[in-house]
């Protein structure tokens, strides 16, 4: 029987509108590709397939061409993560279709509020991405994404400076509202980024 999304690891990464999801993958990806993975990738955007354009640019030479994809949500980017993960799951069955031995399917949100999270269906493994730019105090509000998240990655931290973050607070806060890891990184000098590699290397070798 050939494969289908059911066969293959499939990791979420969610977080509101320019968090750095896409940054994220773009650091991601040949990582993964270096540790031997085979890995599709899809980005959900609300209309157009912009994420998707540039990530086919930025891994040439690295994925094929038809690993990467774009969906198209509509006005309701959590619909498509969510509550009907139908249109992202026959993406991830296209792909398995020429690619059969795929390892990894990553799966980009559309930027979204606090509260979008992936359907378990869609993704065994999630991260959620948030922006320390958007102010300290996004941990501390619990929003679903953060807390229920596989792995939260408190991006841009080379930007506390110069917007008053508190990175010790913006740490202690998902030490308190999370049982799950966090990770702080800085996608512009790739801080952390191999700190996330393990945890999602660990979370598909063991989901
Ligand atoms: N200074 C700084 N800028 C970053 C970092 N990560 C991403 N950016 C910048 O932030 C902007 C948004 O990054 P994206 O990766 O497009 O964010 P996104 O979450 O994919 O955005 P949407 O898909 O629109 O929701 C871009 O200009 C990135 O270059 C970081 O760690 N530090």
């Amino acid at each position: 029987m050939s494969p289908t999304h059911r066969d293959v690891a499939t990791v979420g990464v969610g977080g509101p509108v320019g968090s750095g999801k896409t940054s994220l993958l773009t650091e991601l990806v040949p990582r993964l590709r270096e540790a031997g993975f085979d890995v599709g990738v899809i980005a959900n955007d609300i209309l157009t397939r912009a994420d998707a354009d540039r990530l086919r640019e930025r891994f040439a030479g690295i994925v094929p061409e038809d690993l990467v994809a774009g969906v198209e949500t509509g006005a309701c980017p959590h619909t498509g993560i969510r509550e009907d993960p139908s249109m992202n799951l026959r993406q991830v069955d296209a792909f398995l279709d020429d690619h059969p031995d795929l390892d990894i399917v990553l799966i980009e949100s559309g930027g979204d509020n606090l509260a979008a999270t992936f359907n378990p269906e869609l993704a065994d493994y999630s991260l959620y991405v948030i922006s320390v730019a958007e102010g300290d105090d996004i941990p501390r509000k619990r929003g679903p994404g953060v807390v229920e998240c596989d792995l939260l990655v408190v991006n841009k931290t080379d930007l506390a400076p110069h917007v008053g973050a508190d990175l010790d607070r913006m740490a202690a806060d998902a030490r308190e509202v999370r049982d799950g890891p966090y990770v702080l990184t800085n996608c512009k000098d790739e801080a952390g980024v191999d700190d996330v590699l393990e945890h999602v290397q660990d979370g598909v070798l063991f989901a």
